[in-house]
């Protein structure tokens, strides 16, 4: 190995930095933009988003997980320099992933579109940078759209974030300008890494993954040490030992190293079969080094709203577990205890981060360990206090006690950040008070943009509040949100009775004044979603004993297939087929098959159409 010296030059020259961004603002596109400007990726295997690598990021155009790449640069000082970048999602339900990747960086680039300006996610990703310490490379993006006003968005980076944006690197990731010039500044302006080399090993976990070969592979930072082949290493909260069976970066693929020291960014694999061991957070050290003080791990993430998840074939209940075991090494954010309905059997209530990482971890669980899933309606958590003095929290809406043991529930609010231009103040202003939510104060921004706060029910903005906002901004509202405090609200559970029997999993609670209308939309809405069997279903709605609404789905009297002619079996088969797969996601519940849709029907509301228009 190379002496000490020699390593200690090799520091000097490790950059390590994450981009964050506002969504959209190019984050991903300027990523590949350096990659190919350090020749990390032949031209000929170039493709956009290149470190999106996920299929599902590919397909949705957006970055869920972080991305950590080895890259070589050689500065116009003649030196060559070793980075790593570190590619983060932009989309509020992932800023633990922005987080975590930050925590392995000494500095961030701030990407801003040139058109846009300051978004609501610029502003909270960037504070987590400052947060962190870092140091932060104003980089101001697509500068060759006809819209585009760099120096407006340069005032706004100082005056909105605070920054000197005086040299902010001018970009058109599309385009491939100024990428050069902000490699330059990396160089220049973010310190290289400064831990000890020759001290004990000692390294942040900031993601893992399972690998059925090597056994879960850790993306670490190194603190300080160094580590390699064969080394013993100790994993510091489990106190599990393992030795180290391959180290390495990835650029972008993996590529095995000799060793990493203070200072990289690699990963480390080490036969690690036990996933509870590996946790995102914990510190790495050697062995034998036993009065080691752990690195500051993260903050606990807490779901904001929680769902079910079952297995459409009861079977399949301990293939969820195993998967989702798996799915949480890669997803920290992720929570799951067991949990039974009456009308799904066993499954898991899961804590997510939002929606979208709901949908996500859906996904990935389907497609990754080829699972069929029912998931129910989310749900916030909300705190009940009883007639007893007691104080319960109710995740599940079935598990809501009945009313005449309820003194109240209270619910949480989030303290919501609305960015959004002037003109539109009023729709977001009509839309917030539709939802609840309580104003607190307006800034201009600049001379035609505001920067709106309100107090937002927390079960009101998960839904489609982001999407109401949009199409009552043309587009131009951002919107970032915090968790804030628990406050008394007037809410009832409701329940849904199909053929006279009650569905728990189709459950909710909603405020008391839109009850009402929401008994009627959602039984309305399951007549459409629920097949017709042969005999007539009624549709209720109920709060406690009381019928609030109801609605019947007429009998069916033919088989699909009877229609066609027996000389035909290929398309009869075929049409039994398409029916089966149809069915895949059903469930039966009593004597009616209910599909998925019927279980997120709650989701969809049509109450603000009317305060729309
Ligand atoms: N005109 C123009 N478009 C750009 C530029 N940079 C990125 N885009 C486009 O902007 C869109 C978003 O770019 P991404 O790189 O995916 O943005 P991102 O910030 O990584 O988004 P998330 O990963 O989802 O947070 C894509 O359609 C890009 O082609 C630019 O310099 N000019």
């Amino acid at each position: 190995m190379s002496d000490f010296s020699e390593l200690k030059e090799r520091q000097e020259h490790i950059r390590n930095f994450s981009i964050v961004a506002h969504i959209d603002h190019g984050k991903s596109t300027l990523a590949d933009r350096i990659l190919e400007l350090t020749d990390t990726v032949a031209k000929r295997d170039m493709q956009d988003q290149l470190l999106d690598s996920m299929d599902l990021e590919r397909e949705r155009g957006i970055t869920i997980k972080l991305n950590a790449v080895e890259l070589h640069y050689k500065a116009k000082n003649g030196e060559n320099y070793i980075f790593h970048l570190i590619d983060t999602p932009g989309h509020v339900d992932f800023s633990y992933e922005v987080s975590r990747s930050l925590a392995a960086c000494e500095g961030a680039v701030l990407v801003v579109d040139a058109a846009q300006g300051v978004e609501a996610q610029t502003l909270a990703n960037v504070y987590l940078a400052i947060d962190d310490n870092l140091e932060i490379v104003p980089v101001i993006n697509k500068i060759d759209l006809p819209a585009a006003d760099p120096e407006r968005v340069r005032k706004e980076i100082e005056d909105v974030v605070g920054l000197d944006a005086s040299d902010a690197v001018l970009t058109s990731a599309k385009a491939g300008i100024g990428v050069s010039e902000l490699l330059e500044q990396i160089v220049d302006k973010i310190p290289a890494p400064d831990g000890k080399i020759d001290a004990p090993l000692k390294a942040l976990i900031f993601d893992s993954k399972y690998d059925d070969y090597r056994g879960v592979v850790l993306s670490i930072r190194l603190m300080e040490g160094m580590v390699k082949r064969g080394d013993k290493i100790r994993l510091v909260n489990s106190n599990a030992v393992y030795e180290v069976t391959e180290v390495g970066v990835n650029s972008p693929d993996p590529i095995k190293k000799d060793y990493l020291m203070a200072g990289d960014v690699g990963y480390l694999a080490a036969s690690i079969k036990t996933i509870k061991d590996a946790r995102v957070g914990d510190t790495v050290t050697s062995a034998n080094n036993t009065d080691v003080i752990p690195l500051e791990g993260y903050r606990e993430m807490n779901p904001m709203v929680y769902s079910g998840l079952y297995p459409t074939d009861n079977a399949k209940f301990n293939d969820l577990r195993e998967a989702l075991e798996k799915l949480q090494l890669n997803d920290a954010a992720l929570e799951f205890e067991p949990e039974s309905s009456q009308a799904l059997g066993f499954g898991f209530r899961c804590g997510f981060l939002g929606l979208l990482h709901m949908d996500v971890v859906q996904e990935r669980l389907e497609r990754e360990f080829n699972l069929d899933l029912i998931t129910t309606a989310p749900s916030v958590t909300y705190k009940v206090d009883l007639t007893d003095d007691t104080e319960i929290e109710v995740e599940n809406p079935s598990d809501m006690p009945d009313a005449s043991q309820i003194k109240s529930v209270r619910e949480p609010y989030v303290n919501a950040n609305i960015m959004v231009p002037s003109e539109y103040v009023g729709a977001v202003m009509e839309l917030a008070q539709y939802r609840r939510g309580i104003f607190d104060t307006m800034d201009y921004i600049d001379d035609n943009r505001v920067n709106v706060k309100y107090e937002l029910p927390l079960s009101e903005i998960i839904f489609d509040f982001f999407d109401k906002l949009k199409s009552s901004t043309r587009g131009y509202a951002s919107l970032d949100y915090e968790l804030g405090e628990y406050k008394v609200s007037n809410l009832v559970k409701i329940d849904i009775l199909l053929n006279g029997d009650q569905v728990d999993a189709l459950s909710f609670i909603a405020h008391r004044d839109f009850a009402q209308q929401r008994g009627n939309e959602i039984t309305a809405s399951l007549k459409k979603i629920i097949p017709r069997r042969n005999f007539e279903i009624p549709v209720q709605a109920a709060i406690g004993n009381k019928i609030i609404a109801r609605t019947n789905i007429k009998a069916y009297r033919k088989d699909v297939t009877s229609k066609i002619h027996t000389g035909d079996p290929d398309r009869r088969a075929k049409l039994l087929d398409k029916q089966k797969r149809g069915k895949k996601r059903m469930k039966a519940v009593g004597r009616v098959e209910v599909p998925q849709e019927a279980f997120m029907a709650v989701l969809k509301t049509d109450t603000e159409s009317k305060s729309d228009k």
